[in-house]
């Protein structure tokens, strides 16, 4: 069973991510650069590399980044094409400037700006259709967790948000919320375990899932180690260009 599973694991794609939330001016982007992608000469080439940074970035880091091998993201999308929606920015918009990767359902976007599995589900709609690879957040409370529901949180959380999606064209991130900006990592292991049960609810076993929560320099190399998780998505340790290279460099 196990020698089955590595013989047709190769096809997963390993996406290592940084999410830069609210963090950085451009002046401050182009300065993570200088540090950051000279260290990139020797990493494999079988890794994807990728900036989820704020909107305000995009645009520079869209020059900045051409002819690097790293793909730039944003942190949300809306799912119209235009319209009169504030403060909201659509799929045309991202594509135009070179956007390649788009987070969608992060915990911070559901716990503080009201978003729901209905409308992950018309985002990561509106993504695809823009050519946008949806980088799909799911996680448990730590009150989820506690009262034993993660699986059924996060089985609950797929169902919606999954409804008509392309499974070829997808990302999903395993963030436990009670992980995220805590210092507290998820046990490698236990993420292993749960990144298997999502794994089980796609109609796509190939679909690179990624973990998120505290990962640092020094949990990298043991997160990535485990069979299931196919990458990182990194807040925190994606801000310095030292701590975000050791960790794309994993062993
Ligand atoms: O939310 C996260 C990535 O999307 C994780 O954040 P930290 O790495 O800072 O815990």
């Amino acid at each position: 069973m196990y020698s089955f599973e590595l013989d047709e694991s190769p096809v997963r794609k390993i996406v290592i991510a940084g999410n830069w939330k609210m963090f950085k001016t451009q002046v401050e982007s182009q300065e993570f650069l200088k540090g950051f992608l000279p260290t990139l000469e020797d990493t494999p080439q079988d890794r994807e590399v990728v900036l989820c940074v704020p909107f305000t970035d995009l645009n520079v880091l869209s020059k900045s980044l051409h002819g690097s091998r790293v793909q730039l993201g944003a942190q949300n999308v809306h799912w119209e094409d235009s319209g009169p929606y504030t403060g909201e920015i659509s799929g045309p918009m991202l594509q135009e400037i070179g956007v390649r990767y788009v987070i969608v359902g992060h915990s911070e976007r559901r716990q503080y700006f009201g978003e729901t599995d209905e409308t992950v589900n018309l985002r990561l709609k509106a993504a695809q259709k823009h050519g946008l690879i949806p980088i799909l957040c799911v996680g448990e409370t730590k009150q989820q967790r506690d009262a034993g529901e993660t699986e059924s949180l996060i089985i609950s959380q797929l169902e919606t948000d999954l409804v008509n999606i392309d499974q070829g064209n997808l990302v999903i991130a395993y963030e436990p919320i009670w992980a995220i900006g805590t210092g507290d990592t998820c046990e490698a292991s236990e993420a292993n375990r749960v990144i298997g049960v999502i794994r089980k609810q796609l109609k796509n076993p190939d679909v690179p899932i990624q973990y998120g929560g505290s990962v640092k320099p020094n949990n990298i190399d043991e997160i990535m180690a485990q069979p299931e998780i196919d990458g990182v998505l990194v807040g925190g340790a994606s801000l310095e260009p030292a701590s975000f290279a050791r960790i794309v460099n994993y062993k």
